[in-house]
């Protein structure tokens, strides 16, 4: 049996799957937790690899890798490829301002003008998770870091270039679904703006890396043979291990909330609400994300002292909508829409919502309208939605997959609970090694379909009062 392995190196954790890479059955899998924080040092996520990957009984005997993981992070790296500082996570939002400013500048101080000029350059309008907006941030706050920054890359490309054999700034590589969420690489034309890069870096240029095909073999581990795929952003790695097609729209609950669409043709939305992301075999990816998913849950179940498993039956035996409570969940500012500074805010609380179980259903209705906006907002922009899949560590709670059909108005598919971004990684690898045209066709996992009657209520009362929110 020929083995190759899939990394997912997310915000969390890292994880590593091990599957044939003819049939694509899971042989072995592995897991590390990452530190917590929106400030890392890489260093961190390697050796995270290497405990998921010892967990995973060794890589010895894998025939080619390939890395996903958490998109935008910016590592800035100096001219020995040592670290410069931390890298600032997706989820930071220092860069906030930074947004703000490069967008007025692109406009000649016109707004909008300048969401234009951004959605016509590179597919996106630049919010704080945007690489560009970071780098814009250490120019003006650490210009001395900036200075020594020699090259600039994401977390799957460096991880990728710190299990390679081949390691001068030369040899970074990244890929198409990773280099679209730097706000400098054009989904659309497949080039790198680096006058955009300039301008975020206020006159500097650092490298980048290299853009490789979808399923190009680039390079080998070091201290073996197994070859090395591109890799790609965690959002484009999930599609791939679904075998996401056009129609399917997947929405991911891990640390951040995603909508995510794979389409032929790329998107450019001026309000920015849709991000015109690449996907990692050519086509495109328009996604929506927002800040707060899982850990929202985590923080409820933390509030009202019990486990998953309680917060979701507490969240199944209280009326829909709550009696009215809504929780808005921005816990930690948020992107979409974009509210940096927001905080969490607490609507229509009574004597009689004042229960756990209230709590519980308000937390996960919550968190469910904010991606019901973003299906309504990638339909807008023309996708056809055929099927709706739902992955994510949150997808595993038997309240968010009853709950999600209601609130989406849609029929809700979900695969056994998995490491669908590995997988994704996993089947790059089994395609790099191929050498074919097409990623392999793998068995796809059984769907279990959820249902329910429409919940326009509670999208409704939520629409009312999710704009009602402190930090705006
Ligand atoms: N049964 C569950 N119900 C709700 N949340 C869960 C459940 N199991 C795991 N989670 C949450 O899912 C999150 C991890 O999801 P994951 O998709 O792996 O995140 P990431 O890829 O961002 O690291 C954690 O916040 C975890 O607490
Ligand atoms: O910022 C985005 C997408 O634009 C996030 O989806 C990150 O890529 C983090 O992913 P998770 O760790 O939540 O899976």
């Amino acid at each position: 049996m020929t083995l190759v392995a899939g990394v997912d190196t997310s915000t969390q954790a890292c994880k590593v799957v091990v599957r044939d890479a003819a049939t694509g059955e899971l042989v072995r899998s592995g897991r590390a937790a990452h530190p917590a924080g929106t400030e890392v040092a890489p260093q961190a996520w390697e050796d995270a690899f290497r405990a998921a990957a010892d967990q995973a009984g060794g890589l010895d005997d894998v025939a080619a890798l390939a890395v996903g993981g958490q998109q935008h992070g910016m590592v800035c790296l100096d001219a020995d490829g040592e670290v410069v500082r931390d890298a600032l996570l997706w989820n930071d939002v220092r860069s906030a301002p930074a947004a703000a400013e490069l967008i007025r500048e692109l406009g000649d101080g016109d707004e909008a003008a300048g969401r234009r000029a951004w959605a016509d350059a590179v597919g996106l309008v630049p919010v704080a998770s945007f690489t560009a907006t970071k780098l814009r941030w250490l120019a003006d706050a650490e210009p001395a870091n900036a200075d020594r920054t020699a090259a600039v890359c994401l977390p799957h490309d460096w991880l990728t270039w710190r299990l390679s054999a081949d390691r001068d700034l030369g040899t970074l590589v990244t890929d198409r679904g990773d280099a679209s969420g730097t706000a400098y690489w054009s989904a659309r034309t497949g080039e790198y703006r680096l006058d955009l890069l300039e301008r975020a870096m206020r006159g500097r240029r650092p490298a980048v890396p290299r853009v490789a095909g979808p399923a190009e073999r680039v390079g080998t581990l070091a201290g073996g043979t197994a070859l090395l795929g591109p890799g790609t952003g965690d959002n484009a790695a999930a599609a791939l291990g679904l075998a996401a097609r056009p129609g399917d729209v997947v929405v991911s609950i891990g640390t951040s909330g995603v909508v995510s669409a794979v389409t032929p043709t790329a998107v450019a939305d001026v309000t920015g609400t849709v991000a015109g992301f690449a996907d990692a075999t050519g086509n495109h990816l328009p996604l929506v994300a927002t800040m707060n998913a899982a850990r929202v849950l985590d923080a409820a179940a933390a509030l009202l002292g019990v486990d998953h498993a309680t917060l979701s039956d507490l969240a199944l035996s209280a009326p829909s909508g709550a009696d009215g409570l809504v929780l808005v969940p921005y816990l930690e500012g948020e992107r979409t829409p974009n509210l940096p500074n927001a905080t969490g805010s607490v609507h229509g609380l009574t004597l009689r919502s004042s229960t756990p179980a209230h709590w519980a259903r308000a937390t996960i209705e919550g968190l469910l309208c904010g991606l019901a906006d973003g299906i309504e907002a990638v339909v807008a922009q023309g996708v056809t939605v055929e099927r709706v899949l739902l992955v994510g560590g949150a997808a595993r709670s038997p309240a968010v997959q009853q709950l999600a059909p209601g609130i989406f108005g849609r029929p809700v598919l979900v695969p056994p609970p998995g490491e669908y971004v590995a997988d994704g990684a996993a089947r790059q690898a089994a395609w790099v090694l191929s050498g074919a045209g097409t990623a392999p066709e793998w068995a796809q996992p059984g769907l279990q379909e959820f249902d329910a009657a429409p919940a326009a209520h509670v999208r409704e009362r939520y629409a009312e009062v999710r704009g009602r929110t402190d930090g705006q």
